[in-house]
């Protein structure tokens, strides 16, 4: 389903700066997995989420969705295939347009211009049902301004957003680690559903190394550009957070250095 070839990316070459974000990697997702991704400061996890979904451009190799190269195309052209949340709950939604309003948009997005973004009748029914699956109250504020919500709020409206049409690739970008402890929860338990019941193959980078280890059939660790680790869904089930950090030290020869890591 996704499937990264010897991607490589290098900033600033040539000059002092260099810095090697990442380095030859091999990464291959089937349809409905879900790959937890940690890894070292300066690792390359976003670096990786974003040639994914195409704020960057790789210097070496190729993305493949479905089969299809896509690695040269826009970001605005791959979001018909990506769906994407945030560290940031200010990042996936528009403050000033109302939670119609926004999910209209997210409802519009890779679809052919004359279909609009307008709120219909029946889109509003669409919206109100979904926003009842979210448990927390969103469906009774369909025209508040999307400003006023709690973080919270805004980052399970940006996850309904984000998996609204279905996409190939989900990509949750430490979606939870902005919040407290008990929305963070919330966002966590909704995204299982979400990517359950809809099937999504999703990739998602996360501080936190509980979570990376409970949620998903798939862990990679991350480390100066390669992925050095990779866990498979029958070895992550008895695995313990020290015992990661264990493997990490092993193969990397130098200890995990985190400055957000949670170990759950
Ligand atoms: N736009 C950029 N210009 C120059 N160097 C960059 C840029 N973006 C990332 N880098 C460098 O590329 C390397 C990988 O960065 P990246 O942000 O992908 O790591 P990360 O694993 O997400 O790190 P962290 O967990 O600390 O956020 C780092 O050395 C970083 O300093």
């Amino acid at each position: 389903m996704l499937e990264l070839s010897n991607v490589s990316k290098l900033f600033n070459p040539g000059s002092a700066d260099e810095k090697i974000a990442l380095i030859g990697i091999n990464l291959n997702l089937k349809p409905g997995d879900f790959v937890t991704v940690i890894g070292s400061n300066g690792a390359g996890k976003s670096t990786l989420m974003n040639i994914i979904s195409g704020v960057m451009t790789p210097d070496a190799g190729e993305v493949r969705i479905g089969g299809e190269v896509i690695h040269h195309l826009p970001e605005y052209e791959r979001s018909r295939w990506i769906g994407r949340v945030f560290q940031d709950p200010m990042a996936g939604t528009a403050p000033r347009m109302t939670i119609e309003e926004n999910l209209a948009m997210a409802y519009a997005r890779g679809k052919k211009r004359g279909l609009g973004f307008g709120v219909t009748a029946a889109r509003r029914k669409l919206f109100l049902e979904q926003l009842q699956r979210l448990g927390i109250g969103l469906e009774g504020r369909l025209r508040a301004k999307v400003g006023t919500l709690s973080g919270g709020e805004r980052q399970a409206l940006s996850l309904l957003m984000a998996t609204f049409t279905k996409p190939q690739i989900l990509l949750l970008d430490e979606h939870t680690a902005a919040l407290d402890p008990a929305r963070a929860e919330l966002i966590t338990r909704l995204t299982e559903d979400i990517v359950r019941e809809m099937k999504l193959t999703t990739l998602m980078v996360t501080h936190n190394m509980e979570q990376a280890i409970r949620l998903g059939n798939r862990l990679i660790m991350m480390d100066k550009g390669r992925i050095i680790l990779d866990v498979s869904e029958e070895r992550k089930k008895d695995l313990t957070a020290l015992q990661l950090l264990g493997e990490f030290e092993q193969i990397s020869g130098s200890k995990l250095s985190d400055d957000r890591v949670v170990l759950g």
